[in-house]
């Protein structure tokens, strides 16, 4: 851990490097189940007719079980071109269920659609809590630039903040469901905000499942 926290700190060249020697212990080899959770049973009316974004992507899991369950195309974007090709022969595996995903090499903070393009649903899982704090601001900008008005953000939060240990030497650098709000400001409500009932054993009672609504 402490090589990955020295390569990623600061620099985002840092991601591709880790990704090149294999130190990735993030990956859950599939998505959190609070996300399925969400989606199946939150009775949030996610639209059925857009197009979900999912930023700092990795393998691309997140993006095929949204594509799946709601049946709309899904872009998983990665700033690592190792974590892309490896995300594609993902996709290439997983069949059907990755019909209606593609993968991009793009920095998040970068990333520009057409209005018309842009995305009806987002989803955030470990990107947040991997970015320097200072670049936060910058998320949520992008967040509402690249989601229409209307479309919805989901946030797995985790790692929480631990009260006891409030700014552990990061990243990840924990968070706070009000830490999003702060930087997605005036344009977004926050509909939807539980700890999930289906997270993974280590995760259990430690992270949120939160959903944002853009409204301007
Ligand atoms: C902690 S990993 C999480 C990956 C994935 N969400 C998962 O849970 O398996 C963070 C990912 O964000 C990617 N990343 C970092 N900075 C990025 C940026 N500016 N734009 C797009 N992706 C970025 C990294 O390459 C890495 O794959």
């Amino acid at each position: 851990m402490a090589r990955l926290k020295q390569l990623i700190r600061e620099d985002p060249q840092g991601w591709e490097t880790a990704w090149k020697e294999n130190i990735t212990p993030w990956d859950y080899g599939q998505s959190q189940p609070p996300l399925s959770e969400v989606l199946l049973t939150s009775g949030i009316p996610i639209h059925k007719d857009g197009r979900a974004l999912v930023p700092g992507s990795g393998n691309g899991y997140d993006a095929i079980t949204i594509s799946k369950i709601l049946g709309i195309e899904a872009l998983a974007v990665d700033i690592s071109a190792t974590a892309v090709g490896s995300a594609r022969r993902f996709m290439k595996s997983a069949g059907d269920d990755a019909a209606r995903v593609s993968v991009k090499e793009v920095d998040f903070f970068t990333f520009e659609v057409d209005d018309e393009d842009r995305f009806s649903l987002m989803y955030d899982y470990t990107f947040f809590v991997a970015l320097p704090k200072h670049r936060r601001i910058e998320w949520g900008s992008q967040a509402t630039k690249l989601v229409r008005p209307g479309g919805y953000l989901i946030t797995l939060v985790w790692p929480l903040v631990d009260p006891a240990n409030p700014n552990p030497p990061g990243p990840p650098n924990p968070a706070l469901p009000e830490h999003y709000a702060e930087v997605l400001g005036e344009a977004w409500e926050k509909v939807f905000d539980k700890v999930p009932e289906t997270s993974q054993e280590t995760h259990l009672g430690q992270e949120r499942i939160v959903v944002w609504r853009r409204i301007l």
